[in-house]
């Protein structure tokens, strides 16, 4: 069997005193959807910065294509095929489909001083891009702004593929998206992992996870309380987990407050 595309094992990461990762072991295959769930806190944007190369783990290994790697910056980390998609998706509202598609990397034609932005072919290629993806836009002049939560998440999976991203790495895609546009961003999840990629998706919930993914790994406080693949793990055991920890979490923060409360000087 090949190298998977990314993996890493025993990561850890501190801020200080902070554990936020304590040896995080994921692996990405070809055409698989790998899932990371977790609460508030649990380590879910450390893990990312770290796979994006924003930040520096402390102890662990990363390997991309069976090479390990320390990364130095993001630009470093899509150089070798991983892209990160933000919740903020890094796109213009009020520019065109087709411009914030090419945003930064926009075709030229000519070449020397003759050498300009091919508008046509940008526009075309956006399409194309888009509807290979399935992704209807009616009009890719449209402002990016006009559209829908869904369409643009989906947008910003379309782009990342066309720029040759091996594995996107999409950061909670459908937390702010009601339930029909969700559906319409794991759609674009499930093609773009039978075009091949390896895809992890950073959610908190696990009724987004669990149709898309075919591994899922689950943190609390930085540490994986589960990894399992998905003939190991039921929608029910994930939902389990995941409603364990949120309980978990309320519980612990409501004993620091009574406990906070009964320290108080009793009033008379
Ligand atoms: N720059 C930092 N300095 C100190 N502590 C940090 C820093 N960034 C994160 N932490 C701590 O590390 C732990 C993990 O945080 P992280 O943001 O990775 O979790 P998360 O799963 O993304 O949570 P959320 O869903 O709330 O964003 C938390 O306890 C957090 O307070």
């Amino acid at each position: 069997m090949s190298a998977p595309l990314l993996e890493v094992s025993k990561l850890s990461k501190r801020y200080g005193q902070v554990i936020a990762l304590r040896e995080v072991s994921v692996t990405v295959r070809a055409g698989e959807v790998t899932c990371v769930l977790g609460d508030n806190g649990a380590g879910k944007s450390t893990f990312i910065k770290i796979l994006s190369g924003l930040h520096q783990y402390d102890s662990g290994e990363y390997r991309i294509d069976g090479e390990p790697v320390r990364l130095t910056s993001p630009r470093d980390a899509l150089d070798r095929g991983i892209a990160t998609v933000y919740q903020d998706l890094a796109m213009v509202p009020l520019m065109a489909v087709w411009r914030n598609f090419f945003l930064g990397a926009e075709p030229t034609r000519g070449i020397g001083p003759l050498r300009r932005f091919d508008i046509e072919a940008a526009k075309r290629i956006t399409r194309d891009e888009l509807l290979a993806m399935g992704i209807d836009i009616r009009d890719v002049e449209q402002p990016v702004g006009t559209l829908s939560g869904g369409e643009r998440q989906s947008i910003a999976i379309a782009r990342a593929v066309y720029f040759g991203a091996k594995v996107i790495i999409l950061d909670e895609p459908t937390s702010a998206l009601g339930v029909r546009q969700a559906g319409v961003v794991l759609n674009y999840i499930m093609r773009a992992r039978a075009r091949g990629l390896g895809v992890i998706f950073i959610t908190h919930n696990p009724h987004h996870a669990y149709p898309v993914g075919d591994h899922f790994v689950v943190l609390r406080r930085g540490q994986m309380i589960a990894d399992a693949a998905k003939k190991d793990m039921s929608r029910d055991d994930l939902t389990r987990l995941m409603s364990g920890g949120a309980e978990l979490e309320e519980l612990a923060h409501e004993l620091d407050r009574v406990g906070t409360a009964s320290d108080r000087p009793q009033s008379t």
